[in-house]
């Protein structure tokens, strides 16, 4: 597409569907000018045409937002009144002239200006990320500010939303750009290499090219090992409730949750399966799991009756369903229920690491002996107060916010690092990543300057995969201008 238009015009309602104030139609391409004067017909003051529209007439003012009254532009029937805005190529959202219409976001207007459009020649409907495609096409997002685009549409909390919009800002590109230009120019030396065998460059010069490929290679793998805690963040970071039956791991949830998620009751085994919810604790996105109490099986009783034996098949399975995300959970509750006698319950114990926080629950029926028994009972037997240990009341309320601060505190912990917010966010720029640092490896490992060429070359490729804008011999030549050696 050398003039940046990709054929035919395209157009769709950018904002989302049902009843609005306002809602927003996008239409690009070469015909998205006359368009926007066959809508407006008759209704401006006689434009210059500018743009790459065949009859574009009375064209508002490139980029500033004109009140005009849209019309069918079969019928001439008034539809709305609108603000609508005009943006010439290159310097659109998409590269090509693109007309934008505002109108009052009423069903009825919507349709009413959809299917004028559509029965204008050259003019269809857009696909799905059909106007971004477009944008990348022309050179305006690389892939890696397309995905930043998508998730800061998708982002529902703060540190997701941080996290979007610096790499829509280019945040990675610039990042791999970089690490592109410098092992470009290593690559250029070694293709020198080749194309003067016979001058004999000082071996010198080979190390410290080498040296340089080495010094990106283990900055790539420094930014690999950050705990994949961009994906985290673009997922979500999983807290598992767990503890033994009726502890009230339920009434946390929803206490947590503050609505009636998981159904609590006094009956043990009530929770069979696995619920999740989400939340937004303090800008971090927290998927909170609540799940089948954990006990040990009914031991001497496998002569039991049938439906007992179903009954502890069905507990059973919900138990397995609470191991498995336990051993996932980037977080673990362990609830206790202070008043449940003297011995916590081996099966929860089992479950204590790094990633969980202990809760004693029920302390608003716990008498101070048995909240005392419960703490001595989890500092274990240096008698130190467990750390990461909070008494609480999922009835009451009583003692959740200092819970939650701690859970804020390990989100921010599982997701900044204390290194900030991280660079790569999805499994597609690790995996393009990872190649380049192999492809770096076997450079390193290679003997012969055309093998080492062909491995750098993989290398640079691979970074171009993440932003999809590198072209290898491209970027060569510009290398190559400005590169004076044999002289
Ligand atoms: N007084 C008081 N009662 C509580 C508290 N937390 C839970 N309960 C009660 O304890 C009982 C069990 O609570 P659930 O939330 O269903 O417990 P659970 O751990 O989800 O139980 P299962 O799903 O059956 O394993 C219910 O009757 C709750 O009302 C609390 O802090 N104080
Ligand atoms: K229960
Ligand atoms: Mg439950």
């Amino acid at each position: 597409m050398p003039d940046g238009y990709a054929g035919e015009t395209i157009f769709a309602p950018s904002t989302a569907p049902g009843r609005a104030g306002v809602a927003v139609i996008r239409v690009s391409g070469r015909q998205a000018g006359r368009a926007l004067s066959a809508l407006t017909g008759g209704d401006g003051a006689g434009g210059d045409g500018t743009g790459g529209g065949a009859t574009a007439t009375d064209l508002p003012a490139p980029r500033l937002a004109t009140l005009r009254s849209l019309r069918d532009p079969k019928s001439g029937e008034p539809i709305d009144r609108a603000l609508v805005l005009w943006f010439p190529a290159p310097q659109s959202f998409t590269g090509e002239d693109v007309a934008e219409l505002h109108l009052h976001g009423g069903r009825a207007v919507v349709a009413a200006v959809l299917a004028g459009l559509g029965g204008i020649p050259g003019l269809r409907p857009a696909e799905a990320g059909e106007f971004t495609r477009r944008a990348f096409d022309n050179g305006k997002l690389d892939l890696t500010a397309v995905e930043g685009l998508a998730d800061l549409i998708e982002a529902d909390t703060e540190a997701q939303r941080r996290q979007a919009l610096r790499q829509m800002e280019g945040g990675l590109a610039r990042l791999t750009d970089a690490w592109a230009a410098r092992l470009l120019r290593v690559l250029a030396h070694f293709e020198a290499a080749i194309d003067f065998a016979d001058e004999d460059l000082p071996e010198a010069l080979d190390r410290e090219a080498l040296d340089t490929a080495a010094g990106v290679a283990s900055e790539i793998r420094a930014a690999l090992a950050d705990g994949r805690r961009g994906e985290r963040l673009r997922e979500g970071l999983s807290a598992v409730i767990l503890g033994a039956p009726n502890a009230g791991k339920s009434s946390l949830m929803n206490a947590i949750a503050r609505r009636e998620a998981a159904i609590v009751s006094t009956v043990a085994g009530t929770t069979r399966d696995v619920i999740e919810v989400h939340l937004d604790l303090g800008g971090y996105p927290v998927t909170l799991v609540d799940t089948a109490g954990l006990r040990a099986g009914p031991a001497g009783e496998d002569e039991g009756d049938n439906a007992e034996a179903g009954q502890w098949a069905i507990e059973h399975e919900g138990m397995e369903r609470a191991r498995r995300r336990a051993e996932a959970a980037d977080l673990k509750l362990l609830v206790f229920d202070i008043t449940g006698g003297p011995g916590l319950p081996p099966e929860v114990l089992a479950l204590r690491d790094e990633r969980s926080l202990l809760v004693l629950n029920k302390m608003d029926l716990g008498s101070p002996e048995e909240v005392a028994v419960a703490r001595r009972a989890l500092a274990g037997e240096d008698g130190v107060r467990g750390a990461g240990c909070f008494l609480v009341s999922a009835e009451t309320g009583e003692g959740l916010s200092d819970l939650l601060a701690a859970m804020i505190e390990r989100a921010g912990d599982c997701f900044a690092n204390g290194m900030g917010l991280a660079e790569i966010t999805r499994e597609r720029h690790r995996r393009a990543l990872e190649d380049c640092c192999a492809s770096l490896e076997a450079a390193a490992a290679a003997a012969l300057p055309e093998l080492v060429a062909e491995e750098l070359r993989l290398a640079v490729r691979s970074l171009g995969r993440l932003t999809g804008r590198v072209d290898v011999e491209d970027l060569l030549d510009v290398v190559f201008s400005e590169f004076c050696i044999g002289k």
